[in-house]
């Protein structure tokens, strides 16, 4: 069991809550200043641990909001920010609508691994009440988001999140500023909701996403067949593949093909 103490309080780390604390402070001034975080914003921080990124928030305003599910650590922050919001809990079930209030979000966090696309996600359904999103994830998770089309990088992520957001790449951290340390270098994206939706009906155009890269070496045409009646498409972007389309290619394509979806098909078959 591997143990970490900061100012008398001992935790035994759990690994499954993402427990890798940052230790650099350049880092953490680093993503607040990337943040463009500003003292009239509704901040969030999802998972504060020890309060890394907390203090560094805090020079900005001391009062926002926290979501941590380890409840020593959510003791913790409490005594050390008396004016903080700390909500002991999993961010995943909280209700985002009732923390933004009348503003929208401003949310921070080095997020636990594990649930980074649970995360991601939640954030893209509360896109209509989000400012924006500075994200500390696994490396290899924040080049997928970020990806351009024709990279090995980018697929079913890139192309949701990109759909309805900014995402831009922001900076690498290795993992020694870590404790303990991972086994995988990070990084930080940012996202930010794009002023209209692009599409209406966000839901089938993530099951269209994901049945367009079913099979990634087979052309567009191969893998949408079955759920949508292609003969009455005329389209020369379905002899390429998903990886070759932009994002408004994506859009323009499910446009044309939403209404013939085929009433039987199961596209995630
Ligand atoms: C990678 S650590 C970051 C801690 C701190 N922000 C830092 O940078 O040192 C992730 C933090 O998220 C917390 N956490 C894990 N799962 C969570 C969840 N579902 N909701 C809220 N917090 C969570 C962990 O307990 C931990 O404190």
């Amino acid at each position: 069991m591997i143990k970490v103490e900061y100012k008398h309080t001992e935790i035994a780390v759990k690994k499954k809550l993402g427990q890798n604390f940052l230790t650099d402070r350049n880092i953490t001034r680093k993503i607040v200043t990337e943040s463009e975080t500003n003292p009239d914003d509704t901040i969030l921080e999802i998972g504060p641990g020890f309060g890394a990124l907390t203090r560094e928030i805090s020079t900005i305003t001391p009062r926002f909001t926290v979501v941590e599910k380890d409840p020593k650590l959510a003791s913790f922050i409490r005594n050390e920010y008396p004016e903080l919001t700390v909500i002991e809990g999993d961010f995943l079930t909280v209700d985002l609508k009732k923390i933004a209030g009348e503003k929208p979000l401003r949310v921070l966090g080095n997020i636990p691994y594990a649930i980074t696309s649970p995360i991601l996600f939640k954030l893209l359904e509360n896109r209509h009440i989000l400012l924006s999103a500075t994200l500390m994830m696994q490396h290899e998770v924040a080049l997928r988001i970020t990806a351009k089309p024709r990279t090995k990088d980018y697929g079913i992520l890139a192309v949701q999140m990109q759909a309805f957001c900014e995402t831009k790449y922001l900076f690498r951290v290795g993992r020694k500023v870590f404790r303990p340390q991972p086994g995988v270098d990070s990084a930080v994206i940012s996202m930010k909701p794009k002023v209209n939706d692009p599409v209406s009906d966000r839901e089938g155009f993530s099951r269209f996403v994901r049945c367009a890269f079913h099979q990634r070496r087979k052309t567009l045409q191969n893998n949408l067949k079955k759920t949508y009646e292609l003969d009455r498409v005329e389209s020369s972007v379905l002899k390429q593949r998903a990886e070759e389309l932009s994002i408004d290619e994506f859009f323009r394509l499910f446009e044309q093909i939403r209404p013939l979806m085929v009433s039987s098909a199961d596209p995630e078959s």
